[in-house]
Order: structure tokens, then sequence, then C-alpha cells
């Protein structure tokens, strides 16, 4: 009997092509996703080499990060350096052979929104993406890394990368979710937990009933976060709801293939007694819905929480540096978090911007109306989430609540195109990053669940969702 492995083990040792003594291996990539921001040099560079894309069908692009999320983006992106770097994709799409989706496209959205949505990313499989958020096709039992730029060269000539192995961290959260908390709040709990370097050198892998009882999207959420927690990518192992999901999507296998790919994806778990680096358990039932209130996604406290002191910190740097970010959120400890008046709301990004977030804030503000004093808007994370939550009257219900219902795209979630905070707004987000300027030049951004933003969007201050009629 060969020894147990981990979730990470099995899916590293299928991929592996080669390990130098010194632990440099160099692993098959199945997926690449490619998107504006950071592929132009590594185009420039196939091209200066002479070198074909060496997998084609193996790579999707689409554009994200700058392309407007207003209605009139057909007629020309007017932000020249927006508009520089889609063109640059379309073309360098159409020059190497790989499958493009543009703005006009409805396929087209956040690249880790269409990934699974096309049946791209599946389980087993290893994933890369010159984007950090890549984390989130972990949700399906797939080994999924952000790269760099001259990764996603090496990858687009080689169809492989080169990587040392990470160690194995396990994050258990037991038992049942209360009413109102959601996958948003247990990753947000967690990165709490661990802080922003708790996952360094490791890969994640979620477990426990709490993890299994969330949907496909709640663990894309999750898994989409685990960078936010240091860690090299997160992992769940896949089961009958990520069969289902994937079932039937346009790049999913079919007929005997399918029933091949399902008995593979059966033997991707953990086997019993397969060694752990590091556990973290939490338990389910005593978490509460979750406000950042700081410049980092660890600075967290529940909504009943209130602004924390950062004198009671031991460490002198780590103090200074939370004072300075109370500093740039404009808050004073002891404030009590219900008491904090926001401007704008988010909602939207790879996190937090598919059908079933936006169903969880349409549910949270049918019938009633944006505050006065807040400006909102939603921004579905691609074309196809757009149709679906249109065709359930999903857009009339936030229009009539006074939200502004946009195209699919990055958007507000790092401000690359017009969608910005202007300095000095808070914002509640369903982003996944709250760093100073983020959504904006010092724009405040407090990361919350969709629930969460949409009901501080009526309130005109954050609320405790469990309290909401
Ligand atoms: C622009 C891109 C490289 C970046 C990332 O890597 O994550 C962005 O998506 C982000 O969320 O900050
Ligand atoms: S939605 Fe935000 S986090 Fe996700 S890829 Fe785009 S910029 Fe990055």
């Amino acid at each position: 009997m060969s020894a147990p492995r981990t979730l990470y083990d099995k899916i590293f040792d299928d991929h592996l092509v080669d390990r130098q003594d010194d632990g440099t291996c160099l692993l098959y990539i199945d997926r690449h996703l490619v998107h504006e921001v950071t592929s132009p040099q590594a185009f420039e560079g196939l091209r200066m080499a002479g070198r074909p894309v060496h997998a084609p069908q193996r790579t999707l692009a689409v554009v994200d990060h700058n392309v407007p999320t207003t209605a009139d983006r057909l007629e020309g992106i007017k932000n020249e350096e927006s508009r520089i770097q889609v063109e640059a994709l379309a073309q360098n799409a159409k020059d190497f052979g790989v499958e493009y989706y543009s703005e006009r496209d409805k396929r087209q959205g956040i690249v880790h929104i269409v990934g699974p949505e096309q049946g791209f990313t599946l389980p087993g499989m290893t994933i890369v993406c010159g984007d950090s958020h890549t984390s989130t096709h972990g949700a399906f039992g797939a080994l999924a890394h952000g790269i760099g730029t001259s990764e996603v060269e090496h990858v687009l000539a080689t169809q492989t990368l080169i990587q040392k192995k990470a160690k194995n961290m396990l994050v258990r959260v037991d038992g049942k979710l209360p009413e109102g908390v959601t996958a948003k709040d247990i990753i947000l709990a967690i990165i709490g937990e661990i802080g922003t370097a708790g996952g360094t050198g490791h890969v994640i892998e979620f477990a426990g009933e709490a993890i299994r009882s969330l949907s496909m999207e709640g663990r894309m959420t999750v898994c989409n976060m685990t960078i936010e927690g240091g860690a090299r990518a997160g992992l769940i192992a896949p089961d009958e709801k990520t069969f289902e999901y994937i079932k039937g999507k346009p790049k999913a296998p079919t007929g005997e293939t399918w029933d091949q790919a399902v008995a593979y994806w059966k033997t991707l778990h953990t086997d019993e007694g397969a060694h752990f680096d590091r556990t973290v358990v939490l338990d389910a039932a005593n978490l509460p819905p979750i406000v950042s209130w700081g410049s980092s996604p660890e600075d967290v406290v529940s909504i009943q929480g209130v602004v924390p002191n950062p004198d009671e910190i031991q460490d002198e740097t780590k103090r200074a540096s939370k004072w300075r970010a109370l500093d740039y959120m404009g808050l004073t400890p002891g404030t009590k978090m219900t008491d904090i008046a926001i401007d704008r709301v988010f909602i939207g990004s790879c996190t937090n911007g598919r059908i079933e977030d936006l169903r969880a804030a349409a549910a949270v503000i049918e019938g009633k109306k944006v505050a006065s004093t807040v400006s909102a808007m939603v921004v579905p994370g691609s074309g196809l989430v757009k149709e679906q939550a249109e065709a359930e009257g999903l857009d009339k219900i936030f229009k009539d609540a006074g939200f502004e219902w946009r195209e699919p795209g990055c958007s507000m979630c790092l401000a690359m195109n017009d969608d910005r905070l202007k300095p000095g707004e808070r914002c509640a987000s369903t982003s996944n990053r709250n760093f100073e300027g983020r959504q904006g030049y010092k724009g405040r951004t407090h990361l919350v669940s969709p629930a969460m933003a949409a009901a501080a969007a009526v309130a005109g201050h954050f609320v405790d969702i469990r309290d909401w009629k």
C-alpha cells in the first residue's frame, strides 16, 4: 500500500513531468485562462521568439478588468489605457489562435466566473491564470495557481509551470452555518483567524460539514479568498454537487467520457490518515455575519462588534499599522459597526458576482429602496449571470430599489475602469480586497457578504442581516 495522500498530493503527482534533486518540479498545466492585464508582455515574448502557443485549445482568453460596465461600452472604450489593453488581447488571441470572449460576447465576464461557467474548469486539473484569484477554481477540486506574467509566457510556450511542492494545510469548518451567515463570512472569519500570512507556503484544503453544505457558488467564494490568507491555492474535494454543477456545461465532457471523468473525479479526495502540516478548526455555529474595518482582509469583526483598539496589540509594528488603517478608514476605536454610515454599495466581483449572490442580495431589498444617502450598483460577474438574473427578474428588483444594473466585468473591485470611489467615500463591497486605494484613491472599503451589502444599501449603514425584516 502506498502512503496516504492529500488531495493536493494526488493532483500534484498526476501532473508531475520532472523533479530535480533540489525539489524544483515541472508540472503539466491542463488549463490556462488569460486576461488583458497580465498577458500583453507574455504574448510579445512569444512573438519576439517566433514561438506559437503550445496548446491553444487549453487556453481561453477573456477581457474583464478594463472593460467599462456601462451600456455604451459597445460604442468603443473611451479610456485610452483600457482600450489599448483590450485591443491588445483581442489581437493576440487572433494571432495565436486562442479562443476569446470580447465585451460583445455574452459569455464574457470575470475570468474566474467564466472558467467554471463554461466547464473549462474541471476537477483534478491544474489550472493557471496571471491573476491571484485563480484560487477560485479550487472549489472544483482543481489545483489552481495564480502566476506572474513571465510564467504566463512560460505556460503559453510550453504548457508547463515550474513549481516547488507546497505544504499541506487543512481548514475544517465543522457544524451548521447559522441563518444569515454565508460563505463570505466563513472565509473572512478564517482569514481573521490565521491572518494574511497564515497560509504562506501551503495549499489549503477546506473540509468539514459547513464547507460540504455550501453550494458550488459558495465554495468558489471561499476558495477565491484563500489567496488573501497567503496560501498558494485552495481546494475542496469534488462531490455530487460538483458533478451536478458541471454536467451540461458547454465544455464539460459528455457520454462515455463523462462517465470516465466522474469515475476519476471520485478518487479526488484526501486519503484517511494523510498528513497535514497544519490544521485549523472552526465551528460554523459560532460564526456571525462579518464586516472588515481596516485595510487588510484580516481586519475583520462581527457585525455585533466595535471598531477594535490597536493599543491592545502587543507588537509595535502591527500596532502602528492598524492605527494607520483606522486613520485611513476614518474610524475611531469603540464605534459600533452598526453605527457606521456608508456612501456606496458594490455588489459584484469574482468573490460574489455569481447568480446565487445576486439572488441573495435581491431577496433582501425586494420592495425596499436604497437610502437617499447611498449610491449602489450591481455588476453581474458575467454575461451569462446577467442573462440568468434578468430571466429571474432580479434586475427589476434591483432597479426598482434604486440600484444601477451594469454590464459584466471587474468594475469597482479594483477600479481599473471608471467605476471607482471618490476620496473619502465609504463602500460596503462584496469584493475581496480592502487595500488602500483599491476601489479608488482614498476610497474606504468594507468587505461584506452580498446580503449584508444589500441591507446596508437600504439602511444607509451596516446592519445585522439576522435582524432584517
Ligand atoms: C490585475 C490582476 C493581476 C490582479 C490579481 O492578480 O489579482 C487583480 O485581479 C486583483 O484582484 O488585484
Ligand atoms: S473581480 Fe476583482 S479580484 Fe476578481 S479578478 Fe477582477 S479585479 Fe481581481
